[in-house]
């Protein structure tokens, strides 16, 4: 690398958010100004219900497309099998056969939504090669107060779905936290909350879900009518077929909730209070660890109104502080603390801030001028600066941050804290807990237990001679011995072997050969290893 090169390399490192102050934080706002008046006209002239129909037929008639140009391409027939297809427009059809001749008549399909929209460190190779279908279905059907369900479609995202619900005093009851975040990826990867220690997973608050399977078939499942494929769809990252709509359970909501905050100063401490936090009726339950000894445990309930004397912390306006530095506040002063706060503002507490991944991007955001001034633009979207990073700052994070969210019993947390204390040194540490129902599937468990999440994002101490692969390695040796589990949406660094003997491929086997996805999907390994994405 030349002089040039690598004074350009630091100058775009370093000097990162000048490109994200003064070009991605106006693009980002410009954008969810479009999509708020899109959203607004969709809602107001309800368009979209009555259209989910419709566009749920494109949806089959693409699958059908790309079996049917399989067929043609591997048996060399007559292109009218193509052109047969109904209402499909030709020229679609066209362009789609020379894009998927150019790429080496690839049998498998994954979705067009192209990969640096998706919430993942890197972008599937798969992306290039395989047939993409247009799953273009972005609007919330039918809430039904009635029988406590909301029907939506798969690219709905959080923050869509909980300014849809919250007005009307209903809410799902696990919201992850980031706004961008999609139903489709949530249920077929995963999502978790500060409310899973008492729902499970985003998969466990689903009833129903509508896909377009292999053979362009539409079928509605519920764990009544098709148990096996039910169980099967969550983590299939979408190896089983097309998720078009899902049924999710709602729970009333009130406006706010009483946050409490207990200081702890000793890993013994913070694994004593988190646990008894975890298997009691508070709402909510959530740790931050800034150092192996010192963190926060917080636990929450929503309350209808609060008293006149209650202080409500709107800790979503634009000039607050960042939420984890609100919360590490609360270690100066030592004291148990309870504040009420917006349930909205909650729900999306880590979004300004995307946890504390902002800091290195932005590392005055936190400041409280730059809040004054600019916090209103924050976050930049998430997708925005996957798309505009360089080549130097891929190179950075790949080679010295981890973004990891490991799965494990909650009574391996305090030696899951020294294992990772020991290979990271990341602080801060997110601790979240969550029930995991002896359910069929992926995450097969022969009876009920409580998990906790523990969310690596950041850079490693130097002291610790971080080495990404190596050290993911050892990470996720420990986590099968506990007999937990890696989230997907980070890269896995398993063999195929050590990969299937941490996930139960049993039932996902099986409903894969009735359903003749080996032909039409890869496995959800290759899509998630490290090998297969870029
Ligand atoms: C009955 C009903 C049916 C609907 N049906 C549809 C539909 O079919 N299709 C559809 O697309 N929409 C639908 N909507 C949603 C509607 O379009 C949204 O309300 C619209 O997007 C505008 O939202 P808002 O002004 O309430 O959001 P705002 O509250 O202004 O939110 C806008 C954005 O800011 C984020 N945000 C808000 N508050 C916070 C906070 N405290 N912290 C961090 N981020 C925050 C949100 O996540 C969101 O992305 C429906 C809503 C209702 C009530
Ligand atoms: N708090 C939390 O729970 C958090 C969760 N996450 C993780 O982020 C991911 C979700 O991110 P998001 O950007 O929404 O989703 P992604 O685009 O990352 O989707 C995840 C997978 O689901 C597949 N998929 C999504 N929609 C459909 C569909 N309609 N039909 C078939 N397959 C589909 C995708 O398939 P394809 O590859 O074909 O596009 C992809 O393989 C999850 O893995 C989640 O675990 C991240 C941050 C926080
Ligand atoms: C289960 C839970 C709570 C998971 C939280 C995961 C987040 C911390 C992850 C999801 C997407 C994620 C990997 C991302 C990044 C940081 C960590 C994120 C936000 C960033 C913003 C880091 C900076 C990078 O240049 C880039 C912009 C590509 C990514 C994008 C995705």
């Amino acid at each position: 690398m030349g002089k040039g090169d690598q004074l350009l390399e630091h100058v775009l490192i370093k000097y990162r958010w000048l490109f994200v102050c003064f070009f991605l934080l106006p693009a980002s706002f410009l954008y969810e100004l479009w999509s708020y008046f899109r959203n607004l006209i969709v809602f107001k002239l309800s368009s979209a219900p009555g259209k989910h129909a419709s566009k749920v037929q494109k949806v089959q008639q693409q699958v059908v497309f790309a079996k049917r140009a399989e067929t043609f391409y591997f048996k060399r027939s007559a292109s009218i099998n193509i052109i047969n297809i109904k209402t499909f427009p030709l020229t679609i059809i066209f362009f789609q056969v020379r894009e998927w001749n150019k790429n080496g008549q690839q049998g498998h399909m994954c979705t067009a939504r192209p990969g640096w929209q998706t919430m993942s460190f890197r972008q599937g190779l798969y992306k290039k090669s395989f047939y993409k279908v247009e799953v273009n279905l972005v609007d919330v059907l039918e809430i039904d107060t009635e029988n406590k369900t909301v029907r939506v479609e798969p690219l709905v995202s959080m923050g869509q779905l909980s300014a849809s619900l919250a007005p009307l005093g209903w809410t799902i009851p696990i919201v992850p936290e980031i706004d961008d975040l999609t139903v489709g990826g949530l249920i077929l990867g995963t999502g978790i909350e500060s409310s899973s220690h008492q729902f499970g997973l985003f998969q466990h608050i689903c009833v129903e879900y509508e896909l377009v399977l292999a053979d362009g078939s539409l079928v509605t499942v519920t764990k009544d009518s098709d148990p096996d494929l039910f169980y099967a769809v969550p983590w299939s990252y979408g190896t089983l077929g097309f998720l078009t709509a899902a049924k999710i359970m709602i729970v009333p909501c009130t406006k706010f909730i009483k946050l409490n905050y207990k200081p702890v100063y000793s890993l013994n401490d913070a694994v004593k209070e988190f646990s008894e936090a975890s298997a009691s009726k508070n709402q909510f339950v959530e740790g931050i660890m800034f150092t192996l000894n010192k963190g926060v445990i917080m636990t929450g309930n929503m309350i209808d109104e609060p008293q006149p004397c209650d202080k409500v912390n709107k800790i979503g306006l634009w000039h607050k502080p960042w939420f984890f530095k609100h919360v590490e506040s609360f270690l100066v002063t030592g004291k148990r603390a309870s504040e009420i706060l917006p349930l909205r503002d909650y729900y999306h507490r880590h979004t300004r801030s995307i946890f504390w991944e902002l800091q290195d991007i932005v590392p005055f955001g936190n400041n409280r001028l730059f809040r004054l001034c600019m916090g209103w633009l924050m976050p930049p979207k998430i997708s925005f600066l996957k798309l505009t990073q360089t080549d130097a700052v891929k190179r950075l994070y790949e080679n010295n941050h981890i973004i990891q969210d490991m799965l494990v019993p909650i009574t391996n947390l305090k030696e899951s804290m020294q294992m990772f204390n020991k290979e990271t040194k990341v602080y801060p540490i997110w601790l979240c807990p969550f029930k995991l129902p002896a359910d069929p599937g992926m995450l097969c468990a022969p009876k009920e237990r409580m998990f906790v999440d523990i969310g690596i994002y950041g850079v490693p101490d130097p002291s610790v001679n971080f080495k990404p692969m190596e050290t993911t390695r050892k990470i996720e040796e420990f986590v099968q011995k506990c007999e937990g589990f890696q989230m997907l949406y980070a890269d896995t660094y398993t063999t195929k072997e050590e990969f299937r003997r941490m996930f139960d491929h049993t039932l996902y086997d099986r409903v894969r050969s009735k359903l003749a996805c080996t032909k039409a999907f890869p496995e959800v390994y290759d899509k998630v290893s490290r090998a297969a994405r870029y």
